[in-house]
């Protein structure tokens, strides 16, 4: 793997491992922005992702759901192992995949649609017509989401109307009305107010229960809060992935230190 100095845990319990890459390397044209990551991740867990601006983070998140493909420059070798299934294969059924890999973005953007059509709209392109059940999932989206007592009177006004929390929510609740078993979530709260931040962090922990949450932050706090695990990125590689509160509290590695208390430079 790095040439450099690394330090990275291997999965408590291999059994619970849902996903994992082996030797990811992304290029963008002959830039190398990802050397050669391999990391596993457990079900039920919050990882963050993080490190200094440019290390590939955001780089190797999109590439877990193969967002990367819609990058006509980029290039993505290794494997991507979800359930044991190498969903990095040029016959994988993409559309398929995303619906277990979701993906919610760094600016919440809605459909200009109303709050239940957002919701609907992926189900419906999914062949799901059937009313009862589409008023079903929207509930219980919004609900995990923690935005139903909010919108459930007004599920036909524009979504364009909620506000950057809100929206953002609304968003997660349409990753997650598609039932993933993954959701890959890139600064989601990095746009919004500390009061919309902090309900995004409820959700996302009570989330956990069902979901494996992989999130980039460039908030120290954010991490340390919500992760059950964080992989310090550098330079296109991990340096060290431990669970957070040794990241934290005692790093293997003097640069993760040096990050994550503010000194780097
Ligand atoms: N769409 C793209 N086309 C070409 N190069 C890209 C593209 N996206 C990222 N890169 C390059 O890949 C490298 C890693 O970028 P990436 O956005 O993954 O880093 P990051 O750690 O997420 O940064 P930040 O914290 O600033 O968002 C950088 O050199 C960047 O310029």
């Amino acid at each position: 793997m790095a040439s450099q100095e690394t330090y990275i845990v291997p999965a408590k319990n291999h059994e619970q491992v849902i996903l994992e890459t082996n030797d990811l390397h992304v290029w963008y044209g002959d830039n190398e922005a990802i050397k050669g990551v391999s990391l596993e991740f457990e079900e039920n867990k919050i990882i963050s992702l993080i490190g200094p601006s440019g290390c590939g983070k955001s780089t190797y998140l999109r590439s877990l759901n193969r967002m990367n493909d819609e990058i006509q420059i980029a290039r993505v070798t290794g494997e991507i192992l979800y359930k044991g299934v190498d969903v990095n294969k040029p016959d994988i059924d993409v559309f398929e995949m995303r619906k277990n890999i979701g993906m919610v973005f760094q600016r919440p953007n809605p459909f200009s649609k109303s709050i239940y059509d957002n919701i609907a709209f992926a189900l419906r392109r999914h062949g799901i017509k059937n009313k009862a059940v589409l008023d079903e999932t929207v509930e219980t989206s919004l609900k995990q989401a923690a935005l139903w007592d909010q919108v459930k009177d007004e599920l036909h006004k524009s979504a364009l109307a909620l506000s950057g929390g809100q929206q953002q929510r609304l968003c997660i609740a349409r990753a997650i009305a598609m039932k993933p078993d993954i959701l890959l979530l890139d600064e989601p709260a990095s746009a919004l107010d500390p009061i919309s931040t902090a309900q995004v962090e409820e959700t996302l922990m009570e989330l956990k229960e069902n979901y494996s949450i992989i999130i980039v932050t460039h908030n120290m706090q954010q991490a340390s809060r919500i992760s059950d695990h964080t992989a310090f990125f550098y330079a296109g590689n991990v340096l060290e992935y431990n669970e957070t509160r040794k990241i934290f509290t005692r790093p293997k590695i003097q640069k993760t230190e040096d990050y994550v208390s503010g000194n780097f430079g």
